[in-house]
This record gives structure tokens, sequence and C-alpha cells, in this order.
């Protein structure tokens, strides 16, 4: 997507093809920061401490992280403990399990003097896919919309909300349930979108700045603003994104949206989730008992950042100190809260029946 006029990728391999250049997502909507990253630890800390975020993309920067980690040793043994340390940096998002996994079957079924070139290849692969099932998710996404704006009254705007960030700085490109948004707005559908501010760590600013970049209508809400707004009927649809789905549809994203579903369910609003296959997890049924939730840093709740008066970034304290804090980053919404799933081959509901016609090489007839 384009900032001020300018094509990005949120990541993108830099000239000598030695290392990945990322936004620094803990400066950004405050400033446009790139950082390099050249090795395997670097890889790993960026997404730790969410300079990089995003399932998708916290995908993609890990397997590069691998590639990083074989560029210094090519044996079996490196390979496996880089990926241990690579796989444990963010339990919740099945993406990064699925991206790490994949690039070390490959580069484990090739002799050793192939597996350097191969990573990256793979990497680079990834990444691209990424932006065509985006893409496509968009386009699916855009049919959804397009029926909602038909059965409003003629000029009325569609008015959209979305949880965290799950735009194309959570993907390599395009977004998950931001891609339909952008398609309806490029092909001029009056769209507006509700920002819920997703505490404790804000990614609605990032969608905030996203969508300001594109010009999309939005307006930044709390969190808790949700089943208000819905109850007065200023919701036609809800679209967020996805760090795992389950084999049973059932949905984990950030902590928050379960509360969003059940208050889109009280209020009879259409609750889609927008994800890529890579996203679904065919080894867990029950989300609730079965995906393991991240939990942060306390300080991420007390403390949040912002511009002083001086126009600086600052950090801001927001508790009393040394308050406890319990800092869940993510939640499940359980699949009958969940009116469908946009995917890269169109709209399916949210159960193991649906799921498996639409993706059959996902769900053997076994499960
Ligand atoms: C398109 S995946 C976006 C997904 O990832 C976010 O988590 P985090 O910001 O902690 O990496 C959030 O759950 C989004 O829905």
């Amino acid at each position: 997507m384009k900032i001020d006029g300018k094509q990005y990728r949120s990541v993108w391999l830099s000239d000598d093809k030695k290392s990945i250049h990322i936004f620094n997502q803990e400066r950004l909507p405050y400033s446009l920061e790139i950082l390099t990253l050249s090795t395997m630890a670097e890889a790993a800390d960026a997404i730790v401490t969410m300079k990089t975020r995003g399932a998708p993309l916290i995908g993609v920067v890990g397997a590069y992280g691998l590639a990083f980690a074989i560029s210094e040793d090519t044996s079996d043994r490196h390979i496996e403990d880089s990926y241990k340390v690579l796989v444990e940096t963010r339990p919740t998002a099945i993406n990064l399990k699925w991206a790490l996994q994949r690039l070390k079957q490959a580069v484990l079924n090739v002799p050793e003097i192939s597996r350097k070139e191969l990573a990256f290849k793979v990497c680079a692969d990834i990444a691209d896919e990424d932006v065509e099932l985006c893409k496509n998710i968009g386009i699916h996404g855009l049919e959804l919309i397009k029926q909602i704006a038909a059965a409003k009254p003629e000029g009325e705007t569609v008015n959209i909300m979305t949880h965290c960030n799950a735009g194309w700085l959570a993907t390599v490109d395009w977004g998950t349930a931001l891609a339909p948004i952008y398609m309806a707005y490029n092909e001029g559908i009056d769209v507006h979108v509700w920002v819920d501010e997703t505490r404790p760590r804000n990614q609605g600013t990032l969608t905030a700045f996203e969508l300001g970049k594109h010009g999309v209508k939005h307006t930044l809400i709390a969190d808790n603003a949700g089943g208000h707004l819905m109850q007065h009927g200023e919701v036609d649809m809800v679209i967020v994104g996805t760090d795992r789905v389950t084999a049973n549809g059932d949905v984990c994203n950030k902590i928050g949206t379960y509360l969003k579903a059940l208050a889109a369910k009280e209020n009879r609003v259409p609750f889609y989730v927008a994800l890529p296959s890579p996203t679904i997890d065919p080894e867990v049924a029950d989300g609730v008992k079965e995906i393991p939730i991240e939990q942060r840093a306390g300080q991420e709740q007390s403390h949040v950042q912002g511009i002083t008066e001086l126009g600086k970034r600052g950090i801001v304290n927001t508790a009393p100190e040394g308050t406890r804090c319990a800092n869940y980053a993510f939640d499940v919404t359980p699949a009958e809260l969940v009116t469908g799933l946009i995917t890269e081959r169109g709209f399916c509901d949210a159960n193991r029946q649906s799921i498996k016609k639409m993706f059959p090489e996902l769900l053997s007839s076994s499960k």
C-alpha cells in the first residue's frame, strides 16, 4: 500500500539480499522509522517486542529470521535450535509456526550446500503468496460490502467496525480485515470505519494511520463503545482479522474481539472474520480450551505511548505506581458467534464442514 504516494510492503528484502527492512511498529503512527534486520536474534527481538506484529507478518519475519540462521550454519542441529527460538517468540498466531515449519521442512529435505539459497527463496514465496492471499480476501470481502450497500437506502454510508489492526501493516500487503474496505473505497463505495483503539497497545492507531493515508473515512473509538454503536444502529457489519482459526471455526484474535462478537450477536450485526488459509490450524478443534493465549508485560497496560504537548513521542503511566496488571493479548470467539469467514477462496461458514469443503487439503476426512 502507499504512504504519501510511495508504494510499500510491510517487509522487504535489502538490495544486497542479506537483510530485511520493516517498519518499527512501536513508533508508528508517530514516526515512520525503518529497521534493518540481518540476524535471527534481531528478527526474534522484533517479534517479541512487537516492533513487527500481525499474524501473517510475524510469520514472514520469523521465516527470514530462520533464513538468517541458516546463512550462518546450515546444519540440521542449528536449524532445529533456531526454529525453536523463533517459534517460541509469540505463541498464539499460528502463522509463525506455519511459516517456520514450511521453511524448515523445505531446507531439511535438501543437501546443506543448497539450503541457504533455498531458504531465502521460500521466504520470498511466503511473502509473495501472502500478498495474493490478502488481495483475494479483499476481492471476496468486497462482495459482502456491496451486498450491505445494496440493502441500504441510496447514498447511505456503509458503517463497518473493526478491532485491532488487520490491515497491510499486519500482513505483507493489503491486510485481511481491511483489504475488503480498501477495495470498496477504491470502487467508490461510501464506507466509514469505526476503529477500536484496541487497548492496551492501541493497534487501532495503526488502523487509523492506514485508513487515513488511503483516504478512507474512519472514527477512532474506545473499545467499549462498540456495543453502544451497534445498539443505535450505527454499525452495518463487523470485520476483524484473526491469529488462529480452529478446525471447528473458533476464532482467536486480539483481546476484546469476543466481547465485540457478543454485542454483534445481541444486536443482529453480521460479524465476519477475514483470514488467509495459513491462519487455519487443523490440529486444534476447541479454541477456548486449546489455543495458548499470550500474556504480555503489565507495563504495556500501565503505560501507554502518545505524543507529548511538545510533539514528542512519550510514555505515560496510566495506573498507580506498582499496580498489578493482567495483560491477556488475545481471546477466543466461539464459532457460533461468527457470521462467516472471508478467505482467499471465498466466504465460508465458521464450522468444520464448511471449512473442510473450502480447504479439503487442510482437514483430512479422518478429523
Ligand atoms: C491479520 S492478523 C492481525 C491480527 O494480529 C494482531 O495481533 P498483534 O497486533 O498482537 O500481532 C491482532 O490480533 C490482529 O487481528
